[in-house]
């Protein structure tokens, strides 16, 4: 590539967020630059006061059907396309001038389609047909004309064309952002046109999707492994996507892969909350109106082994008490939290090395599609959300208030640990937690030695079963180890026998009819 510079003679500018384009366009016409520009744009360019033709009067065609054909024309066309010191001679011949410089942005197709009123029709005339054209003529031609699709870039173009105008680097630049810009769209309107197919509900039959790197990271899951973090155009507020650093080294990928499980598993409580999280898996939860450090502390003690070098995600702002007690205790790799205190991050700050993320505060879970790459393929499934979940008792003896708070506290836990997952827990506190074993009884097994290890006992605890128990025996080793409540979604072939085992123990047990595998 060579570092010649394009100067911009003439500017065609049509877009649809018209948010900085005044003074860009003041700008363009202080350094000579001869503009072009479609009705609306036009339209304020004009009231402004700014020297400008409208694209009607130097095609010779009006604007036409409600919009829908205002650029497409060959002196527009081949004014971009129009290979400079080759084509001259075929534009001179058709009174096409060369146009050096393209600013469109589209028409707000995502924008308009999110809402719920919108119809096919109006959704239909928010395709932007002229526009994507102009971008793909300019990006295509880029050797000779730059094409610009962000305000963001209206700065760095003033700044070259001072500097003698816009390198060939820079225009190569601006053609690919203008394709991924092109690329984006398209993709929004293939999902929600093929949204709409026959058969082919809720999942169209391609799934086009962009992501945005964010980060660049130092390795993999493994330091052989090579790695980004790329982030949706829109990530949800809240959301490990948004946090901003506030200090600590460089995050990895499994931090960010712990980070997201360990927030989102903490969103889902009221009172002030503390997960762990280990190897994706949570290892110590805790909720209580004691507050954030007390949150923490008995977090850390249900299972203090395994909580060494993990992440911590709270539900509220972290304060320097809670800072100071994690200091005190244990290596930690990664705290997140809403926000952080001033005196928090001046705790902090004495352990330079621990990643701080502040995330922001959050609405309601996260309502977006769930990704795993296979083999040469994609899973896509919704999000593990279900609106029809229930409690039913199904054993002689109901829990009690306190036993119904704690199976729903080991009921949510359970949720993000990997299966078969079994959470022992008791006032607000898991007690015990086997994560991703091949068999049901073998995670009641570790949950169970896991709370033997921290010296936590069972008796009078609660269990939370992602799935069925297939047999009486998940029943039999919960009695033994004095466990008094069970919530488990139910639906086995011997449900019989595991309800009559649980009455024989009296132990309480609710069925939720709903089931949360999570590999
Ligand atoms: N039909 C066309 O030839 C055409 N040419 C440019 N546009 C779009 O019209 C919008 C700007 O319109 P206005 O300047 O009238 O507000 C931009 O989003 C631009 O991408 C067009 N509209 C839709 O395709």
């Amino acid at each position: 590539m060579t570092s010649s510079r394009l100067p911009i003679r003439r500017a065609l500018l049509s877009v649809s967020d018209k948010s900085g384009i005044v003074p860009f366009a003041q700008e363009l016409v202080a350094l000579g630059v001869e503009l072009l520009s479609t009705g609306g744009t036009f339209a304020l360019l004009k009231k402004e006061g700014i020297r400008v033709t409208e694209v009607a009067d130097y095609t010779g065609f009006p604007e036409m059907m409600g919009g829908r054909v205002k650029t497409l024309h060959p002196k527009i066309h081949g004014g971009l396309l129009g290979r400079r010191g080759e084509d001259d001679a075929v534009m001179a011949q058709h009174g096409i001038e060369p146009i050096d410089l393209v600013v469109v942005n589209l028409y707000p197709f995502a924008e308009v389609t999110k809402k719920d009123d919108c119809s096919l029709a109006h959704a239909i005339e928010n395709i932007d047909i002229g526009g994507p054209s102009m971008l793909r003529s300019a990006a295509k031609n880029h050797q000779s004309v730059a094409v610009l699709v962000r305000s963001a870039d209206y700065g760095g173009v003033i700044d070259a064309l001072k500097q003698g105008g816009l390198t060939q680097a820079m225009r190569f630049d601006l053609a690919v952002r203008a394709f991924e810009h092109c690329a984006a769209y398209d993709s929004g309107i293939a999902n929600y046109l093929g949204a709409r197919l026959p058969a082919q509900q809720p999942f169209a039959r391609t799934f086009n999707a962009q992501w945005h790197k964010s980060l660049d990271l130092r390795y993999g899951e493994n330091p052989h492994q090579q790695a980004a973090f790329y982030s949706e155009a829109q990530p949800p507020a809240g959301s490990i996507s948004v946090a901003r650093q506030r200090q600590g080294k460089a995050l990895s990928y499994n931090n960010i892969a712990d980070g997201d499980a360990a927030l989102e598993c903490v969103k889902c409580f009221d009172l002030p909350a503390c997960v762990i999280v280990k190897h994706a898996n949570p290892c110590g939860v805790a909720q209580t109106e004691e507050g954030l450090c007390e949150a923490y502390l008995r977090a850390f003690n249900a299972d203090s082994e395994s909580a060494f070098g993990g992440i911590i995600a709270f539900n509220r702002e972290l304060d320097g008490k809670t800072a100071q007690a994690i200091l005190e205790r244990q290596f930690v790799e990664v705290i997140i939290a809403p926000s952080a205190s001033e005196e928090a991050l001046t705790v902090l700050a004495s352990k330079p090395n621990i990643r701080l993320l502040e995330c922001g505060t959050w609405d309601k879970p996260a309502q977006s599609l769930e990704l795993k790459k296979v083999s040469g393929g994609l899973l896509v499934q919704t999000a593990d959300i279900c609106a029809d979940e229930q409690q039913n008792v199904v054993t002689t003896r109901a829990p009690s208030e306190q036993e119904r708070a704690d199976l729903l506290f080991a009921w949510k836990v359970a949720k993000f640990v990997k299966s078969n997952a079994v959470v022992y827990a008791k006032d607000g506190q898991t007690l015990g937690i086997g994560a991703g074993q091949t068999s049901r009884v073998g995670s009641a097994r570790i949950a169970g030695e896991r709370a033997a290890l921290a010296g936590l006992s069972l008796k009078g605890a609660v269990m939370a079963s992602d799935a069925f128990l297939p047999f009486a025996d998940g029943i039999e080793r919960a009695a033994e180890q004095g466990i008094s409540a069970v919530i488990q979604p139910g639906g086995s072939m011997r449900d019989n026998e595991v309800i009559a085992a649980a009455n024989a123990h009296q132990i309480a047990m609710l069925f939720t009819g709903v089931r949360h595998f999570r590999h």
